[in-house]
């Protein structure tokens, strides 16, 4: 049995906008993962969504596929994804559905019709705007806990159109006998800047604080209802020259179905991420070259998903 690890907890609602920086600051450092609460998100919005997200994937195959992923947007059916090249599996055990930025010019977006799913797609597009507000009002914080300006990640261009993706994820309960390990998502880091996550409360999600560590410990991590689950991205490790920790994780299957909603707020393609000058110094040079975000992504992906 995994042990159950103890995130702290960063309160939106508290008025001291200096020292919830600096409890940012402490749990970016030490874990990468952190619980965000009071972050303005109506549990009954994400109630609808979760809903949503169980009739989409009740739909028959066929249908699904109809809105099979295209430009990062779509449909994955069960194991399309391999978030570990490494694993033996054959996939990750799981179905989702991207979501892209809203205002793409000439909306790359799939959506289901109103026919098939009524009022779907505007409880999407709700959700994400109140998330994008949510993850850009953290982002703020995280440039005050860098000792940046607040503006910081505005003003370098990463949310003049943020990449950002919600993804509905389905984990199946029963996955018949098979001989070869089955994850429900292989052992990964994220590859942006934050992702915020909610849960229907079934566990399975796991932690490693430590890479390099061999076996690996994961940790279970536990479900505060209303609460989201908030991790560090690849992106924002290669900003901060590896300070700020882009945790490896997981989800095991537990034998029971599981519904999960991820936030991954990326930069914008063209905003160059490229080691703080406030960590780097002689001593400790900057680990990474900068890199546009787009292509950062792009080759990211181009392991996941082979193409
Ligand atoms: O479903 C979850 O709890 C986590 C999903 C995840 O880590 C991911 O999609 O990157
Ligand atoms: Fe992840």
């Amino acid at each position: 049995m995994a042990k159950t690890l103890e995130l702290p907890i960063i309160d939106f609602a508290s008025s001291d906008r200096n020292s919830t920086a600096h409890s940012i600051r402490q749990a970016c450092v030490e874990c990468g993962f952190f619980y965000l609460v009071n972050h303005g998100v109506e549990d009954k919005l994400l109630q609808k969504v979760l809903e949503g997200s169980k009739a989409f994937f009740s739909l028959s195959l066929e249908e699904k596929m109809k809105l099979a992923r295209k430009e990062h947007r779509g449909y994955t059916p069960l194991y399309a994804e391999k978030l570990d090249p490494s694993s033996s599996s054959r996939g990750d055990s799981k179905e989702s559905f991207y979501i892209g930025p809203l205002e793409d010019i000439g909306d790359l977006n799939q959506w289901p019709s109103e026919e098939v799913l009524p009022s779907w797609r505007s409880t999407m597009e709700d959700y994400y705007k109140r998330v994008l507000n949510a993850g850009e009002r953290l982002i703020s914080l995280i440039a005050l806990a860098l000792n940046l300006d607040e503006n910081f990640f505005s003003d370098v261009g990463a949310f003049n159109l943020p990449n950002a993706f919600l993804r509905l994820l389905h984990y199946p309960g029963e996955l018949g006998a098979s001989s070869e390990e089955i994850y429900g998502a292989s052992a990964h880091s994220d590859y942006g800047m934050i992702t915020l996550l909610a849960t229907d409360g079934i566990g399975g999600l796991q932690v490693c604080r430590d890479k390099i560590k061999e076996p690996r410990d994961w940790e279970d991590v536990q479900y505060i209802p209303g609460a989201f689950i908030v991790n560090i991205g690849d992106m924002m490790e290669r900003w901060t020259n590896c300070l700020f920790r882009s945790t490896l994780h997981r989800v095991m299957p537990t034998g029971q179905e599981r519904y999960s909603v991820a936030f991954f707020l990326d930069p914008n393609p063209d905003c160059v991420v490229e080691c703080l000058k406030s960590c780097c110094n002689k001593s400790t040079p900057p680990r990474y070259p900068p890199i546009r975000s787009g292509d950062y992504l792009k080759e990211r992906l181009k392991l996941t998903y082979g193409s």
